[in-house]
């Protein structure tokens, strides 16, 4: 479904060009969770930006069913870190989730039952008429994930989403995306510092080496589809792909040149 190819990216500097990406190839499947990890830097979130169509690959193509992405394609939707500054502050929940759903030609009727659909999956029914300063940073992020499934993405495309919680909310997130998932036809592209969470929540992830970076390595995540924060983080199958992919990442940060920093 979404095929990338020989992507490269280069960014203008005082003295000429830095090469931040070589050379990354994957594909994404239907339905498939797709996660990148990689060193600090190694260009992930310049990936993700080039997948979107946020940023133009220096070579390369990124093509969506395809065709070949040059701008943000209707069919996904983006969540990122910050969730504090991707909210409104002055509108409530229901009318942060509702309004990039104005763009799609949808009657009135029709945006309020996806907003409706989209709040109770993520467990915020009951949440629609507060302003996003009067929720946990679980929360916000739980908005900003129902306003990208609201939507209805064929892909899902998410940069560390879960990186400024605290451990316990984090885990309730990775399994409420894994539900999600399971409930819609989505896709997943996912970006996280965490090799746990990486390995909890992927079908496959991918290895980036450190920048200028290429892929060093695409690991099939052969755990039962059905995941359990206890049960599977118990199976021997679970620690062996957490030890690999580890590993791998260790190994390129301790051959990092002594002159980067
Ligand atoms: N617009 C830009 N102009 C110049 N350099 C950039 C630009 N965007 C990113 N870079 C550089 O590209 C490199 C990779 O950045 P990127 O944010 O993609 O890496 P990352 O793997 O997501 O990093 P982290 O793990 O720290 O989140 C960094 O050295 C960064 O400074």
């Amino acid at each position: 479904m979404l095929e990338v190819t020989n992507i490269a990216k280069e960014f203008p500097t005082r003295t000429g060009t830095t090469r931040v990406v070589d050379d990354v190839t994957f594909t994404v499947g239907e339905r498939e969770f797709f996660t990148i990890v990689g060193p600090s830097g190694a260009g992930k979130t310049t990936v993700l930006r080039c997948l979107t169509g946020l940023a133009k690959p220096t070579e390369g193509t990124v093509r969506f069913n395809g065709k070949k992405i040059v701008g943000p394609p209707p069919e996904f939707a983006v969540v990122f870190q910050d969730y504090a500054r991707s909210l409104m502050a002055w509108f409530t929940v229901r009318r942060n989730v509702e309004l990039p759903l104005r763009n799609l030609g949808l009657s009135a009727a029709e945006r309020r039952e996806r907003v409706d659909t989209a709040l109770a999956q993520v467990g915020l029914s009951a949440a629609g008429s507060k302003y996003p300063w009067q929720l946990s940073g679980g929360m916000q992020q739980r908005v900003a994930i129902a306003r990208a499934i609201a939507y209805r993405p064929q892909v899902l495309i998410m940069d560390e989403p879960f990186a400024s919680v605290d451990a316990q909310t984090r885990a309730d997130l990775e399994d409420l995306l894994l539900r999600v998932r399971d409930e819609t036809d989505l896709a997943l592209v996912f970006v996280t510092h965490d090799v746990d969470e990486a390995v909890y929540l992927s079908d496959r992830v991918a290895i980036l080496s450190r920048s200028p970076s290429r892929i060093d390595e695409i690991v099939p995540i052969d755990l039962p589809a059905q995941r359990d924060q206890i049960g599977t983080k118990e199976l021997p199958e679970f620690a062996r792909l957490r030890a690999h992919v580890f590993s791998r990442i260790r190994a390129m940060v301790n051959t990092e040149p002594a002159s980067a920093h």
